[in-house]
């Protein structure tokens, strides 16, 4: 069973072509991560993927209950708090002790301290906004969750500790995911498949599944992995070379 259905994905801005009959499944329980060159279309298919922009073709089929999306920009409501901003992803009617548990356990996961919760976005720093973001869409209990480049703007240790938390809540086997990263290690460490956009619409270049549940990975299997990938799989071999920056 699959938890999304992408079919047939086509897309255009200002009358370019950006993505091109895209045919992508994921499966209940199965984290994709999705690379391929700076400009390939990959954060419109995720934003089409999640209802955020109408595709102008193809046919999209949720089977999951609820998602959460975390952009590469934290987007939290400067006037409210981290404590609010975490709790709006909470369903309405919950007593005010559960809604402060969920909320306090969301925080603690994403590495974020009690006392944080009182603070506005402003009285945060890039990286502790980013983790309330985090916060925010664990405590959702999505089914679902939706990663566009989300920890870019965080310092390696963290980065580490927020894939863990991927790898906890989305590379579990409980919830489906796709996640957009430029990083091969990212991508090897947390996802079951690697899939791999081609540039400019020209649709799905290939994917590969990594061998044992994240959880089972090691820092060896996923260094080696990764030079594998890199060195002497020909899928990976031009995605660097395609990158729009480069040909711009
Ligand atoms: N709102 C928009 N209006 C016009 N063009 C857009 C818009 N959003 C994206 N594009 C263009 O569509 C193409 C795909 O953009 P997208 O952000 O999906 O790529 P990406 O693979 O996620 O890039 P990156 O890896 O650099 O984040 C790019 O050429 C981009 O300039």
């Amino acid at each position: 069973m699959n938890a999304l259905n992408l079919t047939d994905i086509g897309h255009a801005f200002l009358g370019r072509t950006v993505l091109d009959r895209i045919t992508l499944d994921i499966g209940e329980g199965e984290l994709v991560a999705l690379v391929g060159p700076s400009g390939c279309g990959k954060s419109t298919l995720l934003h089409i993927a999640a209802g955020l922009i109408d595709p102008r073709q193809g046919r999209i089929n949720r089977s999951y209950a609820r998602h959460a999306v975390v952009f590469q920009e934290p987007r939290l409501l400067p006037w409210a708090t981290a404590r609010k901003n975490i709790g709006m992803a909470l369903p309405e009617g919950l007593s005010s002790r559960n809604r402060h548990s969920r909320i306090l356990a969301a925080a603690t996961a994403a590495a974020l301290e009690e006392d944080d919760l009182d603070k506005y976005p402003v009285q945060l720093s890039g990286g502790m906004k980013q983790r309330t973001a985090i916060a925010r869409a664990l405590a959702s209990e999505a089914d679902f969750l939706f990663f566009d480049e989300p920890f870019t703007a965080l310092d390696p240790a963290l980065r580490r500790h927020m894939q863990d938390i991927v790898i906890r809540h989305a590379g579990n086997g409980k919830r489906s995911g796709l996640f957009i990263t430029h990083d091969m290690a990212e991508a090897v460490r947390t996802a079951h498949r690697i899939v791999v956009l081609d540039r400019r619409g020209n649709g799905i270049l290939g994917e590969r599944y990594i061998p044992l549940r994240p959880v089972e990975r090691d820092d060896r299997m996923i260094f080696e992995t990764v030079q594998h990938f890199m060195k002497a799989d020909p899928l990976f071999a031009h995605v660097e070379e395609l990158d729009e920056r480069r040909s711009a």
